[in-house]
């Protein structure tokens, strides 16, 4: 066999992401990258395509499920995405983002919620928004040995309280409370912390005085790491995109004139061709006939086995 390696041929796999893995990459300057993804061909291709962490983003609620906001998505919705994830993840680090309503009410509850993620999805990690009350849930699910990364900035849980999906932290008071959440997160064990949608002065800032690796989503190019949503990358969401998002690709115009194709094919008759046919074997075909035959001679109504309509 030729020893030269096909272009289909899947990439060798790493070894897996741990926690220490993003802790050396920051600390050598080699930026991190993350994506979102939903199901098993997007965690595929996440994966062929060598990302270093994977987050089952809410952001399914908008992007795969088709709700309005994140708001409404369940716990049992985001755990049969992370499950999908899970197995089509190797290398990557999985993270799975606790949906609203799932971890706020008390500690307990933002422990169970986690370990679901966990024992259920397979998720190595969890995600959830805010500082303020969220510090202490973060604390409570790192105790229980699970590790946690934070987001602060645009927090799309409590957009409405926010005032919808704008930026945030572009005041100099609102920028110290963005930054004393980070510090928080920080201190209540994040192992790194998502900043979306802030100015680039406030990053630079919050990166500073935090040594967990952050994350950023619209926070500009100071960040340890970056992220973006699957779909949003990939042009194939619909909706309004954020102005940090950049298209890689075009795929929701491809996929369209792919089925579009296949509309006209069908309509046309050029769908199937000979090659997509099952065929039976000769001898087997004249065997066919020859009992078909047969059965027209002795039978009234050859094609009514059963009880007759
Ligand atoms: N597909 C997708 N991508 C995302 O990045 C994403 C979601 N969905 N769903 C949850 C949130 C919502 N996100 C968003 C949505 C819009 C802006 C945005 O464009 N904000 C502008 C305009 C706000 C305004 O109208 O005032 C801004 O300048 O902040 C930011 C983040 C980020 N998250
Ligand atoms: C954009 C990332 C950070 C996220 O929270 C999501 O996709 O839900
Ligand atoms: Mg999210």
């Amino acid at each position: 066999m030729s020893a030269a390696p096909l272009a289909s041929a899947p990439p060798p796999k790493g070894r897996p992401v741990t926690l220490s893995t993003l802790a050396e990459k920051k600390a050598l300057g080699e930026p991190l990258v993350m994506v979102t993804a939903y199901d098993y061909p997007s965690a595929r291709v996440a994966e062929a395509a060598g990302v270093d962490l994977v987050l089952v983003g809410d952001s399914a609620a908008m992007t795969v499920l088709g709700y309005e906001s994140t708001v409404p998505v369940s716990l049992d919705e985001m755990l049969m995405l992370a499950a999908a994830v899970r197995r089509g993840l190797r290398t990557p680090l999985l993270v799975g983002d606790l949906p609203f309503g799932s971890y706020e009410r008390s500690n307990e509850q933002a422990v169970a919620t986690a370990q679901r993620f966990v024992k259920e999805a397979g998720c190595d990690a969890v995600k959830l928004e805010r500082g303020g009350p969220s510090v202490e849930r973060a604390r409570a699910i790192v105790d229980a040995g699970i590790p946690v990364m934070g987001h602060v900035g645009l927090t799309p849980q409590t957009a409405t309280a926010l005032g919808g999906y704008r930026s945030q932290g572009r005041t100099a008071e609102q920028a110290l409370a963005v930054l004393r959440d980070a510090i928080e997160l920080e201190r209540a064990g994040c192992f790194a912390i998502v900043l979306e949608a802030i100015p680039r002065e406030l990053t630079i800032e919050i990166v500073k005085r935090v040594s967990v690796p952050t994350i950023g989503i619209g926070a500009g190019p100071d960040t340890a790491g970056q992220v973006l949503v699957f779909h949003d990358l990939l042009g194939l969401f619909e909706g309004h995109t954020p102005r940090f998002v950049k298209r890689y690709a075009n795929l929701r115009e491809q996929m369209v004139a792919a089925v579009r194709r296949f509309c006209e094919e069908v309509r046309g008759r050029a769908y199937p061709a000979d090659e997509h046919c099952y065929e039976m074997a000769p001898d087997e075909s004249a065997r066919l006939q020859a009992l078909l035959s047969a059965q027209e001679e002795h039978v009234e109504e050859p094609f009514t086995g059963g009880p007759s309509l």
